[in-house]
């Protein structure tokens, strides 16, 4: 793989939830594709199919149609063309949830070694990567915190460290930078961009920060279920 090549495919693919007079449809067909390198935010007003287009890209939630190729591997086409959705996510697939969904009983450190120790890494190797992207986030001096110790923008940083430990190609974020204040926001962004560049890898962001839209090479609108992009 090298940079520019298409690392998410997403073809014609629509989601419609519920039936009958209830029936939304969420996407109606939506095309993207999205190259190593490339950091690209995805907008458009509340109900406008953002978290569902980044959970289909994330394989977390199927589509009604279409298709989606991560990295070259098409992974669904009318079904899931793999079993092991789980392990794809874990080697391909970096999320940063809005809600950063850190596991209370573990360290910040804990919590990103974690993300290696499934993927089959040795302990200490987990522990020094933990320990350098905190630093890396600024965040180091918190490593043996629990997350209800930490401030908002700390367990941001946290989960963004976790995204990143296992060197996904694909990052996917809703609203990583939310709870930061607006020169760590764009830290965090020139952090992704640097991240993006250095690891092949490609960032997919829903966001309404306009604080942070200069630092996208693109910005997607979702309007009823179909992609503008400007
Ligand atoms: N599980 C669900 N069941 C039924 N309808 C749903 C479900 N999830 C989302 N929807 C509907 O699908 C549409 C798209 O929702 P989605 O959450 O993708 O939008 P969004 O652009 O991310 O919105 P927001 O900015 O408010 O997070 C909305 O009309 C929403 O109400």
């Amino acid at each position: 793989m090298a940079p520019g090549d298409i690392l998410i495919d997403v073809k014609g693919v629509a989601k419609h939830y519920g039936a009958g007079e209830t029936r939304v449809d969420a996407l109606r067909s939506v095309d993207l594709q999205v190259r190593a390198g490339e950091v690209i935010a995805l907008l458009g007003p509340s109900g406008s199919g953002k978290t569902t287009l980044l959970n289909i890209i994330g394989c977390i939630l199927a589509p009604t149609a279409g298709q989606l190729a991560l990295d070259g591997e098409t992974v669904f086409d009318g079904r899931w063309l793999r079993d092991d959705l789980r392990r794809l996510r874990l080697d391909k697939i970096g999320f940063i949830f809005q809600a950063h969904n850190l596991l209370p009983f573990l360290t910040a450190g804990e919590n990103v070694a974690l993300v290696l120790d499934l993927a089959g890494a040795p302990a200490a190797m987990g522990q020094a990567r933990a320990r350098e992207l905190l630093d890396y986030l600024e965040v180091g001096h918190r490593a043996g915190e629990k997350p209800a110790h930490l401030s908002g923008g700390e367990a941001q940083r946290v989960a963004i460290a976790r995204a990143l430990a296992n060197r996904p190609r694909i990052i996917l974020a809703d609203e990583p930078t939310a709870a930061l204040d607006s020169q760590r926001a764009q830290l965090v962004m020139d952090l992704l961009r640097k991240l993006a560049a250095e690891q092949e890898a490609c960032i997919v962001t829903v966001t309404h920060d306009e604080k942070i839209f200069d630092r996208f090479d693109r910005l997607i609108h979702l309007r009823d279920g179909h992609l503008v992009q400007t």
